[in-house]
């Protein structure tokens, strides 16, 4: 059993290779978490889940004494279906050795998972430390395993089957990170409080990112639990919910349940004692909690030295001489900043894919990582943009974290080579055949700073190209200073912003005075309220409202982005203002009715 300690599915190689995201996801929570045969349904639907908002899923598993990092059908249905054992990481050399088979915990899972050099981990519940451990001292080597694997799972909580409070104190003697996702209250999987209060929380992705990178940077190695509660209408009622355990609790006390089967024993049994917990445990799902994640910037040497290895019998990858170079020259560390999203996936291009998916020639000016470079070249001549990349050697493309809670959905980022974007990679070849320069705020603010977008903005005035510019995010911009953002996009032709993003820029609260305000300065500005509609002030005029398409709404990442698409094209053929709020209403309503920020193909 000499070699690889692990195998890597050819999807998930490609999308770490190509620095897309992944995310791990567990099998023991399929083959003795639910009941069969919905398992095999709840496996699938996890993938797909994260499938649809363009992540990978890795879901990870030993088979024949391999473990594996991402499944093909076959190896999902085998978690389903076959007797495995349950493997946590002590169990991964002997599985290895009798060539043997076992669905990963969430310790065996993290483990593998960062080996691979994926830091994200979405899972339901976390295991811990369980009631009356005292005596037994049961405790799940989830968490140990946790103080040293530097993996973020995202989970619902800790299943109130454990000794939830004990489980805390555990987490704070292996001093791993426990936050909260918008709220300190520390759920239990089918409730939203468990009763106990964490010290932190985080309100929006680019503090998890924030968080992460801080721990990075110490030189740390723990992984972190973020709880993100289940929403409100998924919550069990409090009192069946106490009903049930009760009985579990007894009925596990008579079978004389012990060790590992514990677990899988008080699931099984509170599953199928409660209608309602068996069809809140799969719509629970790893990726409710989480709704898309990336993996994140450089693996750490072990891994790198893992991918490598891997990527040195790949040859067919163009990329590989790059990956080497990045693994020994300087990590970019300093790059792994809470801003961005005007990457290649990000606004800016979300924007331009939906410009060319309505028929409009679009060029496409972003910074790249050299390594990932031909992939997104790629990527934006099939969706039909002509792509113009800053090539950066030894810098990461930049990746993101989108996490949707319902119409919520907050980002954390990782700029990467977008930080080195020059204004003067808008070539004036370029401004030269343009109808128009939309401009990201990412850009402005990190990247061509003051000084460059002013001279971007001189050069396309002198080549008569009007311009437009979409903030992007109140939270950067408020670091890089309110004044200093609207110096640098002065004389801008067209501002797209939100309601948020105004009442910054203005101080104003309300969207109707934000509007005119800004309408002082920049001759058409587009004010997005969501469902409320967009105000579209033109050339001095009241603000006119136009009024949302009331659709299902499903995913709204991107959705602004969109917007800005459907209103530029409608603007550059009919330069009717108006008309363009309402065309691009519609491409907006489209966006939010298709998971992920891209027009559908
Ligand atoms: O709410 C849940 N908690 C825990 C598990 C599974 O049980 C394992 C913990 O088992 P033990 O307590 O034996 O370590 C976790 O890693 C996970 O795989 C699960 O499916 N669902
Ligand atoms: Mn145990």
């Amino acid at each position: 059993m000499e070699g690889d300690p692990f195998q890597l599915s050819t999807e998930v190689a490609d999308a770490l290779a190509g620095g897309r995201p992944v995310v791990a996801l567990e099998s023991t929570i399929i083959s003795h978490g639910l009941p069969r045969p919905r398992n095999h349904k709840a496996a699938l639907e996890f993938e797909q889940l994260l499938r649809d908002q363009g992540v990978t899923p890795a879901t990870i598993a030993v088979l024949d004494g391999v473990p594996q990092i991402g499944l093909d059908a076959d190896g999902v249905r085998r978690i389903a279906e076959d007797e495995l054992a349950k493997a946590s990481v002590r169990d991964l050399p002997i599985l290895a050795a009798l060539g043997r088979s076992g669905a990963t915990t969430v310790a065996a899972t993290a483990h593998l998972a960062s080996l691979a050099g994926i830091r994200v981990f979405a899972t339901g519940g976390l295991g811990g430390v369980h009631r009356g451990a005292a005596e037994t001292f049961d405790e799940s080597a989830d968490l140990p395993t946790l103080a040293e694997n530097p993996v973020t799972v995202v989970s619902a909580g800790v299943k109130s089957v454990l000794d939830i409070g004990a489980t805390l104190e555990r987490l704070e003697t292996l001093s791993v990170p426990v936050i909260g996702y918008r709220t300190t209250a520390f759920p239990a999987f089918w409730l939203r409080e468990s009763g106990f209060e964490l010290d932190w929380k985080v309100d929006s992705a680019e503090q998890v990112a924030a968080v992460m990178a801080a721990r990075d940077a110490r030189g740390s190695r723990t992984g972190i639990v973020l709880a993100n509660p289940i929403p409100l209408e998924q919550q069990w009622d409090p009192a069946e919910h106490d009903r049930v355990l009760r009985t579990a609790f007894a009925a596990a006390e008579e079978a004389g349940v012990r060790g590992k089967a514990v677990t899988p024993f008080l699931l099984g049994y509170v599953v199928d004692a409660s209608g309602a917990g068996a069809s809140r445990s799969t719509s629970i799902s790893p990726a409710t909690t989480c709704g898309s994640l990336p993996r994140s910037r450089s693996p750490g040497r072990a891994s790198r030295r893992a991918h490598e290895r891997r990527a040195g019998r790949r040859d067919r990858r163009p990329h590989q001489r790059h990956r080497g170079r990045a693994a020994r020259g300087d990590p970019p560390r300093h790059r792994y900043d809470r801003h961005d999203q005007a990457r290649i996936r990000g606004s800016a291009a979300n924007t331009a894919t939906w410009l060319a998916s309505r028929g409009v020639a679009v060029d496409f000016v972003a910074a790249v990582g050299s390594h990932d470079a031909a992939f997104h070249e790629e990527e934006l001549r099939e969706a039909g943009v002509t792509p113009h990349l800053q090539v950066e050697i030894g810098v990461p493309t930049g990746t993101i974290i989108i996490v949707v809670q319902g119409a919520q959905r907050s980002m954390l980022t990782e700029r990467g080579a977008n930080s080195l974007l020059r204004s003067a990679s808008v070539t004036d070849e370029l401004l030269a055949g343009a109808h128009l320069l939309h401009v990201s705020g990412y850009s402005v603010v990190d990247g061509f700073g003051v000084a460059g977008t002013r001279s971007l903005l001189g050069r396309a005035a002198d080549a008569g190209v009007p311009v437009s510019v979409n903030p992007g995010s109140i939270g950067f911009i408020s670091d890089f200073g309110v004044e200093r953002f609207l110096e640098a996009i002065r004389g801008a032709r067209l501002l797209f912003l939100s309601a948020d993003e105004a009442t910054l820029l203005t101080g104003e609260d309300d969207a109707d005075a934000a509007a005119r305000m800004l309408a002082a300065s920049f001759p058409l500005v587009a004010l997005t309220r969501g469902e409320r509609g967009v105000l579209v002030v033109a050339d001095g005029a009241a603000p006119v409202p136009v009024p949302a398409r009331s659709v299902r709404a499903v995913d709204p990442t991107g959705a602004g982005d969109a917007f800005i698409a459907g209103f530029l094209d409608a603007w550059l053929r009919t330069a009717d203002p108006i008309a363009a709020a309402e065309a691009a209403v519609y491409v907006a309503a489209r966006a939010v009715m298709v998971i992920g920020g891209r027009p559908p193909v």
